[in-house]
């Protein structure tokens, strides 16, 4: 095990954990890798297998600084637990989407038993000086049954989604016995000031807290905690670096080639409806409607590995892309030219690196987003001689620190259209200076910082 350091080993939970060599597209398992990387520690969660009879068995491995203790679940608690109230329920009344939340009782259940077996596993494997630092709507009641074991270790809870208004989080059946559970932890963080607006709404007007100094909340048992906006980021310069080494990449190169010259616009997302990909394609489709003239001058990469397909509007959604590109390269194409590449694969950072920096406009339209590291990584990835311009949605957590970028209303195609338009069109100057604005952020809000931040306030 790790070596333990003053103030006690940092030990992270998540449901998604990033196993070395297991491929884990998603902002949550990039992020935490790297804020473990540099200080090390324990990362505990599933394994991302549906195993039988050897579920809830611990497998325990070592690479680099982080010590990592995973299980397996049964078939039926990754049914009921994760596809069923996890990205049934929660997921969509987090991504404002109350008209997709499919509630369940057996899936509320299967919820809290998983829940139950995650606080049983961890009690084994903590040390009382231990900091522990559970991540997103996966985990809510960790913190509650844990302290009901009798563990007061410091533990910190973050969101990694949006959080909506009171209003909204209402609709859920039996919302107070489970939101009420964050009130356990000793930390609550999420992604910025609206996400934190909307928690402290819900627990001073819902749940019958009172406000007290430096945003902690008591709650009428007395019980305290403390809630905070924590902007995740990414390792800037790291991925920075990267990027700049990868013109020399085959896959980059032939990339490079194959658009013969053509202005390239990415989207990188996984296939989730939050990520508002047919509103995407339809607006790309506008561009070229009204623009004859960026026929044959543009290609458009949209990138969209496959992600919960247990989920009815998951497996609906690739329906419907399908049929938008297949749609609109019908439309358009000529025998030399197809408008749209669609690729349900994941690829590695190394070579998405490669491909951001190839891109003359990076195309980031979600719906509702809790961050969105694509936007980060894009800007990230620029040659800072010839940057590309990012096109963001408003309602990514992103579109708050990058200003820069031009901003859109994901829903509004036609505003999406004109925003590519000036986009491919922007003169070299106002590239660079946007650019470096949003490079400024990046730089100093950094994953370093969005840790140091959080666990600094939880130790506090
Ligand atoms: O674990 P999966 O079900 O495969 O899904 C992947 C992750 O998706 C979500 O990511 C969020 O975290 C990012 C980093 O904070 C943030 O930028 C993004 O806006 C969020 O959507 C989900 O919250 C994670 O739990 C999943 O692991
Ligand atoms: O083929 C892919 C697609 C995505 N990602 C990574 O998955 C993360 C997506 O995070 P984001 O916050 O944008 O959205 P999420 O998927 O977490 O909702 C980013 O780090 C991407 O680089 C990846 O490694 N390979």
């Amino acid at each position: 095990m790790t070596a333990r350091k003053a103030g006690g080993r940092l030990v992270v939970v998540s449901n998604r954990v990033a196993l070395p060599r297991q491929g884990a597209p998603g902002g949550l398992a990039s992020a935490l890798h790297a804020a473990l990387d540099e200080h090390g520690g324990l990362w505990f969660g599933w394994s991302g297998k549906v195993a039988g009879e050897t579920a809830a068995e611990l497998h325990q491995q070592q690479e680099g600084k982080i010590d990592y203790a995973t299980i397996d679940l049964s078939r039926t608690d990754h049914d009921d637990f994760y596809t069923g109230f996890a990205n049934g329920a929660l997921w969509p009344l987090l991504h404002y989407r109350p008209d997709v939340v499919d509630y369940r009782r057996s899936h509320l259940a299967g919820y809290l038993r998983v829940n139950e077996m995650f606080a049983e596993k961890l009690q084994q494997l903590i040390k009382p000086d231990d900091v522990i630092w559970v991540h997103d709507y996966h985990l809510i009641p960790l913190a509650s049954m844990l302290r009901a074991r009798g563990v007061h270790n410091r533990i910190g809870f973050f969101l990694h989604t949006p959080l909506p208004a009171a209003g909204l989080l209402i609709a859920l059946p039996n919302h107070r016995e489970l939101l009420e559970t964050l009130a356990s932890y000793d930390l609550v963080g999420v992604h910025t000031r609206r996400d934190l607006r909307a928690l402290e709404d819900y627990f001073l007007h819902e749940a019958g807290a009172v406000m007290r100094l430096a945003g902690r909340m008591r709650m009428p048992n007395g019980r305290q905690f403390r809630a905070g906006a924590f902007p995740i980021s990414i390792d800037t310069r790291g991925i920075a670096d990267v990027a700049a080494k990868a013109a020399s990449i085959r896959e980059i190169t032939q990339l490079q080639h194959s658009l013969e010259g053509r202005a390239l616009i990415i989207g990188v997302d996984r296939l989730d409806y939050s990520k508002g990909l047919p509103q995407r394609f339809e607006g790309y489709a506008r561009l070229l409607e009204r623009h004859p003239e960026l026929h044959q001058q543009v290609t458009f990469l949209q990138i969209a590995p496959p992600s919960r397909g247990a989920v009815l509007e998951y497996r609906a959604i690739r329906h419907e892309l399908e049929r938008s590109a297949g749609h609109i390269n019908g439309k358009y194409a000529t025998p030399d030219w197809a408008p749209i590449r669609y690729i349900n694969k994941s690829f590695p950072h190394r070579l998405l690196a490669g491909y951001y920096r190839s891109a003359r406009v990076g195309l980031v339209t979600p719906l509702r987003d809790g961050m969105n590291l694509v936007a980060k990584e894009y800007v990230a990835c620029q040659d800072p001689a010839d940057p590309g311009v990012l096109v963001l949605s408003r309602f990514a957590g992103a579109a708050l620190e990058l200003e820069d970028a031009l901003l859109v209303n994901p829903a509004d195609t036609e505003e999406v259209a004109d925003a590519l338009a000036l986009a491919l069109k922007m003169p070299l100057a106002e590239r660079r200076r946007r650019w470096e604005a949003m490079m400024d952020v990046l730089r100093t809000n950094d994953i370093t910082l969005w840790r140091r931040n959080f666990l600094g306030t939880l130790r506090a």
